[in-house]
């Protein structure tokens, strides 16, 4: 497979407002790249990510995602891909109030009828010890501080190892130790897995670190 992703849109359309953003914009992604998405509030960088992650299939153009096209795949193999293959870090994901951290991490292994296979476990384990949340396993998420459930958020995401990690401003709330811890593991996970790499942010260092920066611009 040369790309994991190819995506070819000529625009998105917000139907109520008329307005449209990602005019002609064209994306290709290999498996293993490192990724980063800037540009200005507005231009669509989220969006995008909808897009990728297939929390959006409503638009104009063509997107194959491990080689096949989105548009002829069934709903519930789009579910199993976003339960398995793509990790998501979005701006408003939110952990369940009533269940613990530890259970909230562990949905997505529930979900993909996977929490007793070992290699997961192992890779449950490790996810923890590196994002150091070990301490808050136990409770639940209003007992915790925002920068605690942004890592929880993250674990979550990268929980059933998958292919693609997208991430919408994932250190936005965390101070610098827990930045680089984040920052660590997706790039530890790219390098061992050769796992891909999306990141939106607005900080210029994190952005840096990745090996190819896109800017969105607000024409396209
Ligand atoms: N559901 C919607 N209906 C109408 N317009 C929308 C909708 N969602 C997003 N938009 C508009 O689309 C544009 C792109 O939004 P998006 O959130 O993708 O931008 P962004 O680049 O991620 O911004 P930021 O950096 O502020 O998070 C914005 O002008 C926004 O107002």
């Amino acid at each position: 497979m040369n790309s994991i992703i190819k995506l070819e849109i000529q625009k998105k359309t917000f139907k109520k407002k008329g307005f449209s953003i990602l005019h002609d914009f064209d994306l290709e992604v290999k498996p293993g790249e490192r990724l980063s998405i800037i540009g200005e509030s507005g231009v669509g960088k989220t969006s995008l990510l909808n897009i990728l992650g297939l929390l959006d299939t409503d638009y104009q153009g063509n997107y194959r995602l491990f080689d096949s096209p989105v548009k002829d795949i069934s709903r519930n193999k789009l579910a199993e891909w976003r339960n398995q293959k793509i990790g998501f870090v979005l701006q408003e994901s939110s952990l369940i109030n009533s269940l613990t951290i530890e259970d909230n991490i562990k949905l997505p292994l529930m979900y993909g009828n996977v929490e007793k296979d070992l290699t997961v476990q192992d890779h449950y384990k490790r996810i923890i010890n590196k994002i150091g949340i070990e301490p808050i396993l136990k409770k639940k998420p209003l007992e915790c501080s925002g920068g605690q459930r942004s890592r929880a958020v993250f674990a979550r995401a990268v929980i059933m190892n998958p292919k693609i990690i997208l991430s919408d401003e994932p250190t936005a709330s965390l101070d610098l130790e827990n930045k680089e811890k984040i920052i660590n593991l997706l790039f530890d996970m790219n390098k061992e897995f050769n796992t891909t790499v999306i990141t939106v942010t607005h900080d210029l260092d994190v952005a840096n670190r990745h090996e190819r920066i896109i800017t969105l611009k607000n024409n396209e």
